[in-house]
Order: structure tokens, then sequence, then C-alpha cells
């Protein structure tokens, strides 16, 4: 029931259509109904002798010229279902498109409340969360609902209307065939929805299964490179083959139980559809009833059978939909992130002060303990540790990422969780460990920011992150599409461009976290001088394994299990028992191992 409101309140807008829809399909049965009754009464009292007992069809055959002129020119009788067909097919035409034109809109609207709903999400619910599954919510799930609005429910309607028309006008007929024509439906109708509500794990197991081989497609394409070198074809071969006669078994499992049903079902539709014309033959011998009522009688038995056989089908169809409905709305009810809580966007210089910081990810495990150090604006500080450390941790707190638990943190003074994160994060750039680029042009690319930046910007900061060299050796320059459909940039190459893309905005707080690390030397120096030369120069933080990325920081801080072990200059930090010195030595030697080869 929530759920189903939940569904009206994204219908707003909309309801209006979709009840026309649903008169639509109601005029249209009633349609349906119609031609039975218009066979009927043709042979019994238009050809045979039998007099009209309803007085609107008695008026309908006198509006036409009487009951002897029709019979006569019985072309009138072919010419009326002729029309009857045409009018049933335009209010099942006007049915389905406004229908479709609700439900469309509808699932438009859940998708784009969706789409929006993901992107102010705050970052540690990405963090956490499946890609696929959020995928799925937005694409399968959505589409669950579309098919709900636009085929289930007004087939369920179409058939609930078609349902009471017949039994009333075949009670209208006669009540004693009315009885034995329903007398197997409620059978019908149970064994279907017993049966599908059991298929319905066949059908999930299916689905399941099918996602696990989409899957296992997907990464082995993906990943082809890791296959190739570590020569998997064989195995990869062998896992899809399980994944595919896995889906294979459980498809086929699936079928055969279908298959039953309908056969079960065919029968129970036989048995009822033999019913209805030995007692209906029955009745007609005994002059009960007239051989119109007879043949009306079988027309509306095939038509009832086959909605009442549909019916468990569509409800449990409808219970998926209610399920995809709930799933959605998980994610809809997820807390947003507010970027602008109090408007406090003050000017940031890039004077940083930790104070007595600790943070945690889950209560009780603190990732970051006690980390206090101080840094000017325009100065450089480096991180080095062991993985797992906490560094990346420690320098997601600046742009708000995630909250501190204990401390201060305070820039300019400021104590930062006083200030937007819409505002913090336009005034810290973060070129993250593994750059992500977009599938466009290499210069839309880099002024992703602020499409309208100058070229004369981008090329600066491309000369800054020492790409403008590789950018200009391609051959249509910074207008070559990056991603699949483009060039493939080298691990270097694509942490370049990211540096590249974050320096442009200025902002004056700057984070390499590892950015560095797929560089080789002589970029990565080349790289942190022209970030020194720069006029506006940015307080800059760099997290890096590297010894030589870190050597000339103005302060360089060790981390170790969340706290800072050593801090210093490189030349006091070499000179000082401790990781940091074990670690330039082991470096070094490899370094020597390297030149002297
Ligand atoms: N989103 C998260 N949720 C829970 N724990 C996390 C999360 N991100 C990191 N951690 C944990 O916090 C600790 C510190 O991780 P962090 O990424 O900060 O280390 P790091 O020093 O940057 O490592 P590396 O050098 O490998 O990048 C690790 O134990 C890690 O497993």
């Amino acid at each position: 029931m929530k759920n189903f409101k939940k569904l009206l309140e994204f219908m707003e807008g909309y309801k209006l259509i979709y009840l026309l829809g649903m008169i639509s399909i109601l005029i249209s049965q009633m349609l349906t109904t119609v031609t039975p009754l218009i066979l009927s009464t043709t042979v019994d009292s238009i050809i045979g002798e039998k007099s009209i007992s309803s007085p609107i069809i008695q008026s309908i055959v006198n509006l036409l010229g009487g009951k002897e002129l029709i019979k006569e020119r019985l072309w009138i009788i072919g010419l009326i279902l002729v029309f009857v067909a045409v009018l049933r097919g335009i209010f099942l035409y006007l049915k389905n498109t406004l229908a479709s034109k609700a439900a469309e809109n509808t699932t438009k609207k859940i998708r784009d409340r969706l789409y929006d709903h993901i992107q102010r999400l705050p970052y540690e619910f990405h963090v956490k969360s499946e890609t696929g599954e959020l995928i799925q919510k937005c694409t399968s799930d959505v589409d669950t609902i579309r098919r709900f609005l636009a085929i289930q429910l007004v087939e369920v309607a179409g058939s609930i209307f078609m349902l009471v028309f017949i039994l009333y006008v075949m009670l209208t007929l006669n009540i004693k065939l009315t009885l034995v024509s329903i007398l197997v439906l409620p059978i019908t109708f149970f064994f279907s929805f017993i049966f599908f509500t059991k298929v319905k794990k066949n059908f999930e197991a299916s689905d399941e299964a099918e996602a696990r081989m989409t899957t296992t497609l997907q990464e082995n394409l993906t990943g082809v490179r890791v296959v190739k070198a570590f020569s998997r074809q064989e195995f990869e071969v062998n896992k899809f083959d399980e994944k595919n006669l896995d889906y294979k078994n459980l498809t086929y499992k699936l079928i055969k139980n279908l298959s039953l049903y309908w056969a079960l079902s065919d029968f129970l539709s036989m048995v009822q559809v033999g019913c209805v014309i030995i007692f209906g033959s029955y009745l007609t011998y005994k002059g009960e009833i007239s051989l119109g009522i007879l043949i009306a009688f079988t027309s509306y038995i095939n038509m009832i059978i086959w909605p009442v056989r549909q019916m468990g089908r569509t409800l449990t169809d409808m219970g998926k939909a209610f399920v995809s409905l709930g799933r959605i709305d998980e994610i809809l009810k997820e807390p947003i992130e507010v970027l602008e809580e109090n408007h406090h966007e003050p000017k940031i210089d890039g004077n940083i002060e930790f104070k007595n910081v600790y943070f945690e990810y889950e209560k009780g495990k603190p990732v970051l303990k006690d980390i206090t150090f101080n840094i000017k604006a325009g100065q450089t500080i480096a991180f080095i540790g062991p993985t797992g450390s906490g560094k990346s941790s420690l320098v997601h707190l600046l742009p708000r990422l995630y909250e501190y638990n204990q401390g201060s943190i305070k820039i300019d003074g400021i104590e930062l969780n006083t200030i937007d994160k819409a505002w913090i994060r336009k005034n810290v750039g973060l070129v993250l460990q593994e750059p992500f680029l977009y599938a466009k042009t290499i210069k839309e690319n880099i002024r992703l920011a602020n499409p309208s930046m100058k070229d004369s910007r981008v090329f600066d900061a491309a000369k800054i992150a020492s790409i403008h060299e590789d950018i200009n050796s391609f051959e249509l320059g910074y207008e070559t599409l990056v991603g699949e459909r483009g060039v493939s940039l080298s691990g270097g190459q694509k942490q370049r461009m990211a540096i590249a893309r974050t320096i442009i905005n200025n902002s004056p707080i700057v984070i390499f976290d590892d950015s560095l690390s797929a560089v080789d030397t002589e970029t990565d120096i080349s790289i942190r001088k022209a970030l020194k030369e720069r006029q506006n120069k940015a307080t800059t933080f760099i997290i890096s394994h590297r010894i030589s990325t870190v050597s000339e920081a103005d302060l360089i801080l060790v981390i170790d299990k969340g706290k800072i072990i050593q801090r210093g200059t490189h030349n006091s930090l070499i000179n000082e028992e401790g990781l940091y010195k074990r670690v330039y030595n082991i470096q070094n030697s490899l370094d020597d191992e390297v030149i002297n080869l």
C-alpha cells in the first residue's frame, strides 16, 4: 500500500491521462461483449421468430428500419459488426497510447528523480554501494514499473471489467448456464495464481543466472588485457561455459514448468468449454434457451477463460513491480548531502591547521589518531607511509568527503566543518589515484569544470602537467577523443590529464593522492617544478610512496597505522632513525642497481 502511494505520487500530472486510458479499456471491453449479443439476436430474432426482450435492442432494430427490413438486408448486421470492431480498435488504440503516455512520463520522472538523487548522495554512499546494483535499479527496476503501468495494470483492469460485463450479460441471458460456465473458473484462477507464485522463483533464478553470465562477459571484456597477459583464455572460456550452462538449465526448467502450466490450463479450459457446450445443448434441446443464446455463451466462455488464465501471471508480475518500487524507494530514502548548509563561503588562502584530529569509518575503529600539523598558504606538505596507513583518509577530510570525529581542522583560521561543502570543494582540487576520463575530447576533459575556459588556459595547464607535447603528437591534438571510441592513453598520460584538469581551476589547495605514481621520475620532477613556479601557488598536499616525490616538500609526515610517527624535512628525516630513512635507503639502493644495470 505504501509503495502504491509512492507510485501515485510519481504519477502526479499524469493521473487524468491514465484514467482516460482506463476508461478507454472499459469501453473497448464493453464493445467486445456486444458482438456475441448481435449474433445471438440475429439468429434468434432477426432470422428466427423469437421476440426481442431487451428494449434497448428493440429500439436499435427500430432505428435501423425494423426486423423485416434487416432480415432482407443481412449485410446491415455485417456492417454493424465491422463498425463495432472498428470502434473497439479505436478505443484499444486510445487505451494503449494514453496508458503508455502516462507510463512513459511517470517512468521518466522516476529515472530523473533517481539520477538526481544519486548525484546528491554523499561520497560515502557511492564508495559503499555496488555500481551494478545501482544501474539495475535505474534501468530494469524502472522498466518493471513501466511495464506494470503500461501493460499489467490496464490488463488487470480490462480483465476485471470484461469479467463483470460478461457475467452480467450471461446472467441476463440464462442463470443456470452462467453457473455452469463459471464452475471451473475459480479452479483455473487459483491454479494460475499458485503456479505463477511458485514459478516466480524460477523466473528469478533464470534472471539472476543471466545477470551472472553478463557480469562474467563484461568482466572478461573489460579485463581482456589481464586475460591475455596471464594466458587465462582457457580458464575464462570454462568459466563462461559454466555460467552459460547454468543459465540454460534454469531457463529450460522455467520453460518446462511454463509448458506444463499451459498444457494443464488448456485442459481445464477445454473442460470448461465442454461443460458449457454439453449443458447448453441440453438446455437448447429442452427449449430452455435459444440457439442464439448458446452461440453467445460459447463466445463468452472463450472470452473469460483467457483473462482468468493470465490473471495469475499478471498478479505475480504486479508483485514484482512493487518489489522494484520498494528497491527504488530505498535509494530515494537515503539522505542527500547538503552542500550549502549555512552559506558560509569565506575567502580561502590555504593556511591549514590540523589539531588532534581523529577519524573513523566504523565506530570504535579509528583510522586517524591525534593528527596535528600546520601548513602555511602556498607551502607543500607530503605524506608517506605503508598502504592502509590512513593517508588518503586524511586528505579526504579536506574537501569534506568525510567528517572528522574529534579535534579541529582550520582553514585560514575557520573551522572546516562550518564552511559550505560546495564552496570548499571549489577551493580544493583533488587529483585521484585512479583518474577517470570521460568519453570526450582531451580539451573537454581538461576544462571539465568550466567548458567556456579559454584554450590558452587549457594549454598552460597541460604544459604544467607535462602532457602538452604528448597531446600535440596526436593527429587531432586537443580534439582527440578519449575513451573506448578514442585514443588509448597510457596510465601516466591519464594521470597527467587528471592533473591538468585539476590545476586549471587555480584552486588555493591542491591534493595529489598518489597521482604521480604512474609517471617517470623525470616527469614527476618537471611537474612539481612547474607547480612551484606557478603564479598562484597553491597549498599542495602530496601523497606518495616515492621518496623523490616527497623530498622537496616543506613538511613531510610519515604516517603509520593512522598516526604521525615522524615529521620534518627530507634532510632532517634521513638523518633520523625510522621508517623514512629505511624507505630512503631501500629506494636509493634500488636506484643504484638500476643505474648499474
Ligand atoms: N570507505 C571506507 N570505509 C571503511 N574503511 C575504509 C574506507 N576507506 C579506507 N578504509 C580503511 O581505512 C584504512 C586507511 O585507508 P587509506 O585508504 O586512508 O590508506 P592509505 O594510506 O591511503 O593507503 P594506500 O597507500 O594503499 O592508498 C584502511 O584500513 C582501509 O581499509
